[in-house]
């Protein structure tokens, strides 16, 4: 058990299942970033009213592994806005199945593009 906490707002909660798993039985890295994105994307996209793409990924690290029967959380904090895009810090914590502690898996930065309704990037508009 630890005492840190997450940052950022819940946005995401869903529970690792054996399809996701790789032949080790830890869950794919892959998974835990699609989760990542699909936080990013509701985030940014109330943001900015509409439409996002992921330009971008950086700084990911995966600290430790995400087993089946986890609860994955996802935590998102809007970091900046620039003109198109909205750059968000995520974290991932694992619920762990049988322990009941939360643990921070994974981190990264997203960045994700206003797209308008011809899929060009367009001005994240005033809040
Ligand atoms: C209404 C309520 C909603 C309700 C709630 C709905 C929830 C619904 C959830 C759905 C959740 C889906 C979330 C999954 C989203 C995908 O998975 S999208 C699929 C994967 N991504 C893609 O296919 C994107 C492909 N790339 C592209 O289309 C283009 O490269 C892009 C991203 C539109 C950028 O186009 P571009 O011509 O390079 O545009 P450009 O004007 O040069 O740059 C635009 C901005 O991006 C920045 N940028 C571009 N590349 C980079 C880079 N590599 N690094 C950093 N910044 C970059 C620029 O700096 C610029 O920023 P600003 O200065 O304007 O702030």
């Amino acid at each position: 058990m630890t005492d840190a906490k997450p940052n950022g707002a819940l946005t995401l909660r869903t529970v690792a299942m054996p399809a996701d798993a790789n032949p080790a039985g830890d869950i794919f890295g892959g998974w835990v970033m699609a989760q990542m994105d699909l936080a990013s994307g509701i985030t940014a996209s109330e943001r900015a009213k509409g439409r996002v793409v992921t330009a971008a990924v950086k700084e990911m690290a995966f600290a430790l592994p995400v087993k089946i029967g986890d609860t994955l959380s996802v935590f998102t904090t809007i970091e900046r806005v620039g003109r198109t895009s909205i750059t968000l810090s995520v974290e991932a914590w694992a619920t762990r199945a049988r322990y009941n502690n939360m643990e921070k898996v994974t981190a990264a930065t997203f960045i994700m593009v206003a797209l308008d309704e011809s899929g060009q990037p367009t001005p994240v508009p005033a809040e």
